[in-house]
């Protein structure tokens, strides 16, 4: 049967449609196939050695995976579902082509399946090969298993150990740049911050993995085009008119939360539990107009749990990007889907009951006047407003790891208490208003947002077509980066006594901040946090509180915690012990 005639036999409707285009294509490659073996033949019949290598399907396959490696090499982020399809499609057609010239199975097995084989592993063998000696990376330090895939860094990140173990290799190398990928490092050097996140730098592609049912929020937004307007968007829910109005909402949150310590009669209490719990209630009322109903125990027990798990799921998929853009075309895994799901309910609930609610969703519902852009409802509002929920929820993680430091530093605790003391008998009132320029409390909030800061992992970006010069060091074009924050605050180069909770850094022995540059508790640059003043708010306003309230005693352990992005903490018990 010739090929014509049977293309003739193909349906030309339903699925056949969409593989139109490779149906023609196997007619074409098959007659140029046909004439290219009679040209072979024909030059085979004159030079029969040098042919017999040339055109054998594992010297072609090894040729063929060294050119797609070659033109692949440069590309910085070459989207794998394109690479994928074009492989798959090619294979497709070359497959297609020797079923219609009727080979012998065997036939097809050593022309097809055995060359594949071969191709994928020239290819994976030149791409270890391109890692582990060519890449330019090649001479800054850090795990060979992490030079040759992210596999490394997705492990530590679903772990939940990242943050320390880039810390320990920083130090184990005494070097700014660690390797921590195939194109990835960590560069702990604080001269660099400004050049890294500089202007409308370009966003590391493990922001993409976090695109929640298909839509960033403003961190995760790649596009400097939506962030810009997006930004604007965000910056009007915290406007110093707006900070008034959750401060009230936060005093509210903070009186309840001192009459249940109250009431608790100096017992022992999970305070890691209940910071959470407030904090979390305390976003959802700032964002929803309703607490999330955790400390009344009247919302899902699980709420805290989805959020651990989506951190951990999304820390691990996030490195991977290969994986998290093909998990895009599949379901919503349950991890994800239940994470979402309770704050959805939030925002359908505010939609709902209380549309005209003065809170955080109020400004995201309204357009950008500038560009007259607004969010596109209900996705992309969800995606932003879930956001503002888990950002809340990191004031918590803040606390807890504060209350804990203050028990066991008992002069920190007792000079707070009595700044707060002499503040109230002079007169003053513990309000937002009346605390925020007390000198001991800012300096204990500082510290405690350099050491018990919840994005202990960095930011991640990507360097621009001209590479980062340092002068001692040289990141290429297109490098992943991010400045590793806890290592970077935790270093004796930038802080006397870095390990050392000292508030008076702040206030009369500035000299141990050595370099304020490397101070970067809320980010730096375009991205840098929208919600920073509100969050030194509430810290403030809770720490004044209870520090005037109860004297905080608690358990000596070590408190652990791990990082999926952000801080997650293990328990700690406190008593909280009222002072009179
Ligand atoms: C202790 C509390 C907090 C800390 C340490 C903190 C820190 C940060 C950091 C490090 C970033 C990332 C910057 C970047 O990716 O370049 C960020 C972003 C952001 N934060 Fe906070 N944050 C806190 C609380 C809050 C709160 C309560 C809100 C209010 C909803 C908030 C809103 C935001 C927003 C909207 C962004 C994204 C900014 C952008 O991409 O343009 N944050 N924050």
């Amino acid at each position: 049967m010739s090929l014509s005639s049977m293309s003739m036999l193909m349906p030309s409707v339903g699925i056949w449609e969409y593989f139109d285009f490779a149906r023609v294509l196997m007619i074409k490659t098959a007659n140029l196939v046909d004439s290219v073996i009679d040209g072979l033949q024909n030059f085979q019949s004159h030079n029969p050695d040098f042919v017999a290598t040339t055109t054998s399907p594992h010297f072609i396959a090894i040729a063929l995976s060294l050119i797609s490696c070659l033109i692949l090499a440069p590309v910085p982020e070459a989207a794998t579902i394109e690479v994928l399809f074009s492989y798959g499609i090619l294979n497709f057609v070359y497959l297609g082509v020797l079923l219609m010239l009727q080979l012998d199975v065997s036939i097809i097995i050593e022309y097809w399946l055995l060359p594949n084989l071969t191709y994928l592993a020239t290819c994976v063998a030149l791409t270890l090969i391109r890692r582990l000696f060519i890449s330019p990376l090649r001479r800054f330090p850090g795990p060979a298993s992490a030079s040759v895939s992210n596999y490394w860094m997705a492990k530590e990140l679903g772990a939940g150990t990242f943050s320390k173990t880039i810390r320990d290799l920083h130090r184990l190398h005494d070097a700014p740049v660690i390797r921590t990928g195939p194109n990835e490092v960590s560069v702990n050097d604080a001269a660099a911050i400004v050049k890294i996140y500089s202007g409308k730098y370009q966003r590391g592609s493990f922001y993409e993995a976090g695109k929640l049912r298909g839509q960033a929020s403003i961190r995760e937004t790649r596009s400097n085009y939506h962030h810009t307007i997006w930004r604007r968007i965000w910056d009007k829910a915290f406007t110093p008119g707006e900070l008034k109005h959750y401060a009230a909402q936060t005093e509210n949150a903070t009186s309840k939360l001192v009459n249940s310590l109250k009431k608790k009669g100096g017992e022992e209490v999970d305070c890691t539990k209940v910071m959470d719990e407030f904090a979390l209630d305390l976003a959802s009322q700032l964002t929803y107009g309703e607490d999330a109903g955790l400390q009344d125990g009247t919302s899902d027990k699980t709420y805290l749990e989805s959020i651990r798990k989506y951190l951990s799921w999304l820390g691990f998929y996030a490195t991977l990007r290969n994986l998290s853009q093909m998990l895009s075309y599949t379901r919503d895994p349950e991890v994800l889907t239940t994470y979402c799901s309770n704050s959805e309910s939030l925002l359908i609930n505010r939609q709902r009951h209380h549309p005209d609610s003065h809170d955080i969703t109020s400004h995201l519902l309204l357009e950008d006047e500038e560009s007259r852009r607004k969010f596109q409802v209900p996705l992309q509002l969800a995606a932003n407003t879930n956001f503002s929920l888990l950002m809340g929820t990191s004031v918590g993680i803040t606390l807890s790891q504060t209350f804990r430091t203050l028990s066991l530093k008992k002069n920190i605790q007792n000079k707070l208490f009595q700044e707060l003391d002499s503040h109230i008998k002079k007169g003053g009132d513990l309000s937002t208003e009346s605390i925020k320029n007390l000198p001991y409390l800012s300096a204990v909030i500082n510290e405690s947002l350099r050491l018990h800061n919840p994005f202990t992992t960095g930011v991640h970006a990507a360097i621009g077509e001209n590479g980062l010069d340092m002068g001692t060091y040289r990141l290429p074009p297109h490098t992943q980066v991010y400045v590793p924050t806890l290592t970077l605050m935790t270093d004796e180069k930038y802080f006397e006594k870095a390990e050392e909770y000292i508030p008076e850094r702040w206030t009369e022995n500035e000299e141990m901040v050595k370099d304020k540059r490397a101070y970067i508790p809320f980010g730096y640059g375009l991205h840098a946090c929208a919600g920073k003043q509100l969050a030194i708010n509430e810290l403030k306003l809770v720490v004044a509180r209870v520090v005037a309230g109860f004297e905080v005693n608690g358990e000596d352990n070590e408190m652990e915690w791990k990082d999926y992005g952000m801080v997650q903490l293990g328990e700690w018990k406190g008593r909280f012990r009222s002072r009179k």
